[in-house]
């Protein structure tokens, strides 16, 4: 049994260190160091020795190869000359050698030395609609940002296309790398922007040989829930507001209420009384203990009962009692059927979801809990008719903030489900035949009780279990524990979340050795960030470092032009990163009726082209783009990450400028930009990310007049009908 497990240990060892050297099998070697004391060093995604255990290949992210990313001719740091290898397959296609053995150059050719042609031919390349790794190229400003220490807070401020994301990802592989062990453990969280985001990153990690990591959005970080609802952006900025602790503070107290009127309870022929002192002992017992509701209801349950039994005992004559009848008594009292009514209404158990589906349906509970909302707020909140499977991304940080305060139900009920369950199953074990169903309907009811059962599917955990399955990786460990504290976090988009949000963030991360990746000019969200002093104050104040990204690698010289004049309707103050390459195509204008053929015509040039339009058009224009070029995605909001992956796929995509965040294509054309900038307070931000989506070309099709920012852009020379 022993050399069993020991075999399959190997196994699966092997298996791991397998898949890993096939999934960096594309570009493995990229760079050569001539070292002045280390000799010649070959640079890869991984490290690899021979038998003799002398090194073949570097890794990276170890110290070693940090001067591929930082040596200059100035300061070399005892590199003579680097090489980039561009390969294809196993073949070497091109080498481009940066020499800085200082000696031996002119003048001139110092100038002019640093490195730019592997940059720039990858910067070039035609858009997969997946991101890619840069280990061949990082620059050296974002070096500095992936080997940033591991500790404290790091904010990583960039315009668009500065490298935030690919950077924070290659940060994390570095961080994996320099930190094995104590981040394997704990995983690293990364947050995106939205589904299709996760589907645009989720091979870069691979790519690097690192698969423990957790992608997920704020709308997925609750379990068991999956936030696919919509809302309006008021709502979802008063759903954000840090006030929001405070009503579902108060929500919760105020299932802890004390009725006016004395409860009657008859029990044969005797009568009982629960009244106000009796109850407000036991709340304040309760309350006193500090537990979450949930666990502070066995400490109320017990005092109520208790008094009820000495009231009992007064009636049917018995004056005092001792402990042990009175144990008795309670005992007896806490199973009978009124009272355990009554006590259900006093103290119910709660779990987050029936906390805030009662909230949002009651005037009288929205009343009580949100004395500090205006009435108009109050309107918001309310919803008709909810059904739990109706949550937006907003409502998500609002359930883990009632989750905490909650607690868990009450572990005896838990443990006596369980239990019953287990009898059960050991039953079906002695019954053989139906063994597997029986586990699985076990671990089925484990789920259930434990609110897991959209995340872990029950035949994987029944497999666990049995002991002869894989076992959960931590990623997937921490995807199903709402109290899982990671051992770093990554957000990215930071700039998007709402007070609330980083609350839940925040408690995920106790240990607040966090990247925050974002840009403030982009912020769209109405409950997002205005800076970052104003999100992590309360958290880090003082605590916490900042660096800047300042070069942008994706967006053309002539796109950016235009995307700055819009940025500079955000605030004159505000700067657009430097673009470092320049494409033949200005950006253009043409009506809005001509946006059918001009995107037929844009596939026909090549590469990926996203449509990008204000939330009203989505369907109109999503439908006639589809009539004109077969295989185009509309990406609806809150799809899928399937979805996501169908939109990266096709050769034509149309969304919302909130499903585009983050993402890339060869070519862009923004739909009635002035809808855009006018449809929520911060409009213009969302048209500033709109337009810097696009690594080729760009356009605007319009009908209503367009803003100064954009009415001197050429008109587009008009395409013939048929598209061709
Ligand atoms: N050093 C580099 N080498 C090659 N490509 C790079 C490098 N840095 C960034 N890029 C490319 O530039 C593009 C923009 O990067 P990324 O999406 O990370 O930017 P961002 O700052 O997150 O943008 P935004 O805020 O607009 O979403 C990507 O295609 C990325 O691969």
């Amino acid at each position: 049994m022993q050399n069993m497990s020991e075999r399959d240990a190997f196994a699966e060892m092997h298996a791991t260190r397998l898949a890993r050297l096939w999934a960096v099998e594309r570009g493995l070697v990229f760079g050569r160091l001539d070292h002045t004391d280390e000799g010649r060093l070959y640079i890869g995604k991984l490290g690899l020795t021979d038998d003799e255990q002398h090194r073949l290949l570097i890794d990276w992210r170890a110290p070693v190869a940090q001067p591929f990313y930082r040596a200059t001719p100035s300061a070399p740091m005892g590199v003579t000359r680097r090489r980039h290898l561009q390969t294809k397959g196993r073949d070497v296609v091109g080498v481009d050698d940066d020499l800085l053995d200082l000696d031996s150059l002119t003048d001139d050719d110092r100038a002019t030395l640093n490195g730019e042609a592997a940059l720039l031919a990858a910067l070039d390349e035609r858009r997969t609609g997946r991101m890619r790794d840069i280990v061949a190229t990082i620059q050296s400003e974002q070096d500095r940002v992936i080997r940033s220490d591991l500790n404290g807070v790091l904010v990583v401020q960039g315009g668009p296309g500065t490298g935030k994301t690919v950077v924070a990802l290659h940060r994390a592989a570095y961080l994996l790398y320099t930190h094995r062990q104590r981040l394997e453990r704990r995983g690293v969280l990364i947050l995106g922007p939205n589904l299709t985001f996760l589907r645009y990153i989720e091979q870069v990690l691979p790519s690097l040989g690192e698969t423990d990591v957790l992608l997920s959005t704020v709308g997925e970080l609750y379990p068991g829930v999956t936030a696919t609802a919509r809302e309006r952006p008021e709502v979802a900025a008063l759903k954000g507001d840090p006030r929001m602790a405070d009503v579902i503070a108060r929500a919760v107290r105020d299932r802890q209420k004390i009725p006016r009127q004395p409860i009657e309870v008859t029990l044969g022929r005797i009568t009982l009384t629960i009244d106000r002192p009796m109850l407000e002992a036991a709340r304040n017992k309760a309350t006193r203990s500090r537990r979450p509701h949930n666990q502070a209801r066995a400490v109320f349950v017990r005092s109520l009962l208790n008094a009820l039994a000495r009231q009992q005992a007064r009636k049917i004559g018995k004056g005092l009692i001792d402990e042990e009848e009175l144990a008795d008594l309670r005992e007896e009292l806490r199973t009978e059927p009124a009272i355990k009514s009554a006590l259900n209404r006093l103290w119910p158990y709660l779990t987050p979801q029936r906390l805030l589906l009662g909230l949002y349906g009651s005037p009288d509970r929205l009343g009580a809990a949100g004395s500090a909302l205006t009435p108009e707020e109050r309107r918001l909140l309310r919803r008709e008719g909810s059904r739990a499977g109706e949550w937006t991304e907003s409502d998500v940080p609002l359930l883990d903030e009632a989750a905490e305060l909650l607690g868990e139900i009450d572990e005896h009920v838990l443990r006596a489900s369980a239990m019953q369950a287990e009898e059960e199953l050991a039953a079906a074990r002695q019954a053989e035949q139906s063994e597997r169903e029986a586990e699985i309907a076990y671990a089925r009811e484990v789920l259930e009780l434990t609110g897991l059962s959209d995340v872990v599917e029950a035949e994987r955990l029944a497999e666990r279990q049995r002991g002869d399955g894989p076992y959960l990786t931590t990623a997937e460990r921490a995807a199903a524990d709402r109290t899982w504290a990671y051992g770093h976090v990554i957000v990215d988009e930071a700039q998007e979340l709402s007070p609330m949000a980083w609350r839940a963030v925040m408690r995920r991360c106790p240990t607040r050795s966090m990247t925050i990746v974002g840009d403030i000019a982009q912020t769209g969200s109405a409950a997002g960030a205005r800076s970052w002093e104003e999100v992590l104050d309360p958290y880090v104040a003082g605590r916490w470092r900042q660096e800047r990204l300042s070069v942008n690698y994706r967006t053309p010289v002539e796109l950016m032009a235009v995307a700055a004049r819009v940025l500079a309707t955000i605030d004159p103050a505000l700067r657009a990163p430097d673009s470092v390459r320049e494409v033949d195509a200005r950006p253009w204008a043409a009506p809005l009726t001509a946006l059918p053929a001009l995107v037929k015509a844009e596939t026909d040039e090549g590469g990926k082209v996203a449509v990008v339009v204000p939330d009203a058009l989505l369907a109109t224009l999503g439908e006639q783009v589809a009539a004109a070029v077969p295989g185009t995605v509309v990406v609806s909001p809150g799809a899928a990450r399937a979805k996501g992956a169908e939109a990266l796929d096709a050769p034509v995509a149309v969304m919302s400028v909130t499903d585009a965040k983050g993402l890339e294509f060869d070519s862009v054309v923004v739909a009635e930009p002035d809808l855009i900038a006018a449809q929520s307070p911060r409009g213009p931000s969302d048209l500033y990310v709109a337009l810097t989506r696009a690594t080729q070309r760009l356009g605007v099709v319009h009908e209503r007049p367009l803003s100064p920012a954009l009415r001197d852009l050429p008109s587009r020379s008009p395409v013939p009908a048929n598209g061709l």
